[in-house]
């Protein structure tokens, strides 16, 4: 590997799908399916057309929990509380005495969508109260919680007079538009897949941005992204008022289908189909809502039909066999259907155009570096204590831009958890950190990004199954601001344009151009240390701390990311670096600290650490390795 760093930036940022030799796209045959699926709806039988709605409202739930469990990583049980609140809410204002004595003045077809903007509000503050509450909850505490609220507003639904009780509300009108009532299954229908099919294609958008990737790191790494200056937690909320939002929607349209609500659709049994539909078509896959929607509402409708015929007794007999279909799908298809599908599909299909973003790109936010000299960094007297263990004792150390600072010491001595302290990752015991100038103790590390701060870290943390471009424009998040709406309108392109951009430029910066198309996993290694920092780049940072970064790198490599480095501080940045090899800190650094069991015993240029006995001491064995730096 060779690390070029004057590359040109490429202009053109758009991951090229990879070349196949079939005759139709994905794109094409989407949208084959969807116009078939149109032409023939005329002609199917009144049953045909009814079931396919149904798969339609369930995959507008199942989507997203695809959003929620798959892509965001939070489990969810209890999502048909949240079609309930939709169908509940249109069932009240388009029957209550009360509802119509306030909605006097909207003509009686207005109605339905009075109840529909009632359902999205108080889905979205149900959804942004109880995720408030229950988000930050980590491992099977999360989804137990669902299971609590998902019982609470069942049972919620069957106790209120107001909302009909266990009977429920009866003579819903049918929806209208345009004066044409959709009072049936073959003329809602339609109307219920061009909801799910806009949501597709509006989620596609989002995943598909700076938005999107964020999201993305919610499942794995939220560390990570919180060092780039993601909200995480906000992110999380946004996500489950998202999905509660489509499962609302579902219920609204289920509510004027049928004419009628009660508790039983929206009970936990239910909850829990939705997120077999979403996990066994492919929890991680948009389009796998719309198969495991499609597979699990069809199974069910023939199981019913054929178990009392075979068994000749009538029972719930659909309930067993589909439970054990159930584990057999996902003891085989761990990660649902709709990749196996995907796979097979892909030796006959050819790959999607790549999508040409605008040329003339958005600018990005810039940062005005501090003064060469200034001190950048400061910890004072910054002890952390595991328990019993002090794993930093009253470190006092500065980083000042344009200068590499190495930070020293033998296994254990204390360098990662100094480094936790200093970038926001985790809070010391005692002492202070100042970014800036500006006292850090207590705030989240993505306020240290907001600064200017970047880092990357001793254990790798990317994005494996995504590409190094995206993992690396993750880096560049803080700096472009178009939202969740934007993104899904497809308005963000120019801004997207330029974050792949400065993510292409940094990734061929670091050497790194020939692969910045290819998942961040399968590279070796030393390489994806290298993405980190490409990634850390991409934000434009004021001071940069590297854990390891020469650990893994040949020989080649090493001296490549030495020179990479001192053109950084070149720049003016101040670089803070923790590094086993010594030949490499020896040869860059300006300024040395050493840590030996969390307390500094030594500071000073190389020069002063290989004559330093103390030091030289600590390394005991290792004092060959100082020695041979020199
Ligand atoms: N979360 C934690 N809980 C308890 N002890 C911890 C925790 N993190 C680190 N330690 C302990 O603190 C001490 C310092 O660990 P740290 O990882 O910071 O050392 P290090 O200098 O980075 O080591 P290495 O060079 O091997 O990465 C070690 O004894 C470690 O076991």
């Amino acid at each position: 590997m060779t690390m070029p760093l004057n590359a040109k930036p490429a202009v053109h940022a758009a991951v090229a799908p990879a070349p196949s030799a079939g005759w139709i796209t994905r794109r094409q045959l989407t949208l084959a399916a969807v116009l078939l699926l149109a032409a023939s709806w005329a002609f199917l039988s009144d049953f045909s057309v009814t079931l396919l709605s149904y798969v339609g409202l369930c995959a507008l739930v199942a989507v997203g929990l695809v959003m929620l469990t798959g892509v965001a990583g939070m489990t969810s049980f209890g999502q048909a509380a949240f079609v309930g609140v939709g169908a509940y809410a249109t069932a009240w204002a388009c029957t209550s005495p009360q509802a119509a004595a306030w909605l006097a003045w909207l003509p009686p077809a207005w109605l339905p969508w009075a109840g529909l903007a009632l359902g999205l509000v108080l889905a979205a503050a149900v959804a942004w109260v109880l995720g408030a509450i229950t988000l930050k909850l980590a491992g099977h505490y999360l989804p137990l919680c669902t299971i609590a609220w998902g019982l609470s507003l069942y049972f919620l639904f069957g106790n209120l007079e107001l909302l009909g009780g266990h009977t429920g509300i009866t003579g819903l009108p049918a929806l209208s538009i345009g004066g044409a009532a959709l009072a049936t299954p073959r003329a809602l229908g339609p109307l219920i897949w061009a909801v799910l099919l806009l949501s597709l294609w509006a989620l596609h958008n989002l995943l598909d941005s700076r938005e999107g990737r964020a999201i993305r790191t919610l499942k794995s790494g939220r560390v990570m992204a919180e060092s780039m200056g993601v909200d995480t937690g906000r992110y999380r909320i946004k996500v489950f008022v998202l999905a509660a939002l489509l499962g609302a929607v579902s219920g609204w349209l289920y509510a004027h289908l049928q004419r009628f609500v009660n508790p039983t659709p929206f009970n936990l049994n239910i909850g829990i189909e939705y997120l077999f539909m979403a996990v066994v078509g492919g929890a991680g896959h948009l389009w796998g809502a719309v198969l495991g929607a499609a597979l699990i509402t069809l199974l069910k409708e023939q199981l019913q039909d054929w178990l009392p015929r075979l068994l000749g007794s009538s029972g719930n007999f659909e309930v067993i066999v589909f439970g054990l279909l159930m584990l057999v799908v996902l003891q085989r298809y761990a990660d649902g259907l709709w990749p196996r599908l995907a796979q097979w599909s892909g030796r006959w299909l050819k790959a999607d155009p790549a999508e040409h973003l605008p040329a003339a790109a958005a600018p990005l936010a810039q940062r005005t570096l501090p003064p060469r000299g200034q001190v950048v960094l400061q910890a004072h007297e910054v002890t952390k204590r595991f328990g019993g263990l002090v794993a930093n004792n009253a470190v006092n150390m500065s980083v000042k831009a344009g200068e590499v600072h190495a930070l020293i010491g033998p296994n254990g001595a204390g360098k990662s958890t100094f480094f936790n302290m200093i970038s926001g990752v985790d809070d010391p015991t005692t002492g202070e950190v100042r970014l800036m100038g500006k006292p850090m103790t207590g705030k989240p590390s993505r306020e240290f990004a907001a600064l200017g701060l970047s880092r990357s870290f001793q254990h790798v943390r990317l994005l494996g199954q995504r590409t190094v471009l995206e993992n690396v424009a993750v880096g560049a998040h803080r700096r472009a601001h178009r939202g969740w709406v934007a993104s899904m309108l497809r308005l963000d392109r120019a801004e997207e344009a330029a974050v792949l951009a400065e993510a292409r430029r940094q990734i061929e910066r670091c050497g790194l151009g020939a692969h910045a198309d290819a998942p961040a996993a399968s590279l070796a290694l030393g390489q994806q240390r290298i993405v980190e920092i490409a990634r850390a780049l991409a934000s434009q940072p004021a001071v940069l701390l590297l854990d390891e970064p020469a650990a893994g790198l040949r020989h080649l490599e090493k001296q490549a990311l030495a020179r990479l480095l001192e053109q950084l501080r070149a720049e003016g940045l101040g670089i803070l670096v923790v590094e086993h090899d010594m030949e490499f800190v020896m040869n860059l650094a300006d300024r040395i600290t050493v840590l030996e069991f969390g307390t500094v015993i030594a500071e000073g240029t190389p020069a002063q650490i290989q004559g330093n006995q103390r030091v030289l001491d600590a390394y005991l064995g290792g004092s060959d390795d100082l020695g041979a730096a020199a």
